[in-house]
């Protein structure tokens, strides 16, 4: 057990310096990231506490007892001090500033043409408006407090419509032009699809991989991490990686495809939902992940949990059956989650593709999972975003229009 003084050495090349109460980081302490950035402040209960306050009045105060030493090590490389001190640190109990904050959004589908509907006909679609709706989203963005410093396109930035009038690059130019003054990640959806091919979006700016992580799940697979705050990772994920959309029909990912499909959907038009309930899923405007992104996943998460770090995953299918219309969700769905129930360290999971929104929250791992309404079924007159406000222990969205304000507080697991 880690306890006292010491140094721990992660094995992504980042260490912890400073103390340690029965395995967890609390008192003072040094974090060193392996890309040079550094944080030296106190810790408690694993993480961080920037907000020290000299005003007496703002201040209660908790007491951290260290004793003992360390017994135990990471390789062979903790310096095993004896230790026994009781240390007060001081906590800010005024309303906290954020973090960071980041904004969200999904299914723009902007397309120049009139408003039309969903293919049962029961949702109208504002295919010229969604532009204007993105640029309202913009707009708050840049006037909030904290004003966000990325957003999540959580895909379908223009729909297929485009495609058959031959608008795909203007229609794709437009929007980009309006996401200019953001740092956006990009998640790829079924649209994306419809209007492009994997390698041009590969090429695209839809391709937001930082650089120096892009061959990380193999080229052809559209999947990173990036990390916007010391103990936080988001992952982007590819739901269309074994698919029909977006493979070359030679490729084996489009013959994984159409194997798993043919077995489930025994229907002429691959787009017309088998059966019901759970085996709706499984259509062609939806996909699913290879045993090699869900072993890339698998190891990341390795590594976010040992650093005790908060994961937010971002794909444009959801995962959860309760947080969407089965219809929409990921085909291989059960083995995504198995993937992340095995790990301590995802908060939440968002995800777009189904336009009515959904929301539940998985008790049995702590894990948030948030359909966001799609900003191509809000009217003109409403709005279909969010911006999310990230503190030690809890993510607070706000959201506009369509989505609603939530609360997510970090699970135990991933502060101890
Ligand atoms: N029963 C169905 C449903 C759809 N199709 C065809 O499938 C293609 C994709 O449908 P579309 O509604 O455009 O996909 P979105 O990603 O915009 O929306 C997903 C969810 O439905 C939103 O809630 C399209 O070509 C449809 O015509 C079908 O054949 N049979």
């Amino acid at each position: 057990m880690k306890h006292g003084q010491g140094t721990l050495y992660y094995p992504d090349g980042s260490k912890f310096e400073g103390t340690w109460v029965k395995d967890v980081r609390e008192g003072h302490g040094v974090y060193a990231y392996p890309n040079g950035d550094m944080y030296e402040g106190e810790w408690l209960n694993h993480m961080r506490y920037p907000r020290m306050l000299t005003h007496a009045h703002t201040l209660f105060t908790l007491t951290v007892k260290s004793h003992d030493h360390f017994s135990s090590c990471c390789g062979n490389k903790f310096v095993k001090t004896p230790i026994v001190r009781r240390q007060t640190v001081m906590v800010d109990a005024r309303p906290q500033q954020p973090l960071f904050a980041f904004g969200v959004i999904a299914d723009i589908q902007y397309a120049d043409i009139d408003d039309g509907y969903n293919f049962q006909r029961t949702n109208r679609r504002y295919y010229r408006s969604s532009i204007e709706l993105l640029r309202n989203a913009l707009d708050s963005w840049s006037k909030a407090a904290v004003r966000p410093g990325f957003i999540l396109q959580l895909g379908d930035l223009i729909d297929g419509h485009n495609k058959l009038l031959a608008a795909s690059d203007r229609a794709v130019d437009a929007v980009l032009k309006e996401l200019c003054s953001v740092d956006a990640h990009h998640v790829w959806g079924n649209h994306e699809f419809y209007n492009f091919s994997r390698d041009w979006l590969l090429r695209s700016k839809l391709n937001s991989t930082p650089q120096g992580s892009q061959k990380e799940v193999g080229s052809n697979v559209y999947a990173y991490h990036f990390s916007p705050y010391p103990g936080f990772t988001f992952i982007v994920l590819d739901a269309y990686d074994v698919a029909l959309l977006g493979r070359e029909e030679s490729s084996p990912g489009y013959r994984e495809a159409l194997t798993l499909l043919r077995r489930f959907n025994k229907n002429d038009n691959l787009n017309c939902p088998p059966g019901v309930g759970l085996l709706q899923r499984f259509v062609m405007f939806n996909g699913g992940f290879s045993k090699k992104q869900l072993s890339w996943l698998d190891s990341v998460l390795t590594s976010t949990d040992e650093r005790h770090e908060k994961v937010t995953i971002a794909c444009h299918l959801p995962v959860h059956p309760n947080s969407t219309d089965p219809l929409c969700l990921l085909w291989n769905f059960d083995e995504v989650l198995a993937v992340i129930r095995s790990h301590s360290s995802v908060v939440c999971f968002m995800a777009g593709h189904d336009h009515d929104g959904g929301y539940y929250f998985d008790e049995d791992t702590g894990i948030h999972h948030v359909t966001f309404e799609g900003v191509i079924e809000t009217p003109p007159d409403s709005n279909a975003f969010a911006i999310v406000s990230v503190y030690e222990d809890r993510m607070e969205l706000k959201g506009s229009g369509r989505v609603a304000d939530r609360v997510f507080f970090f699970p135990q697991s991933c502060r101890s």
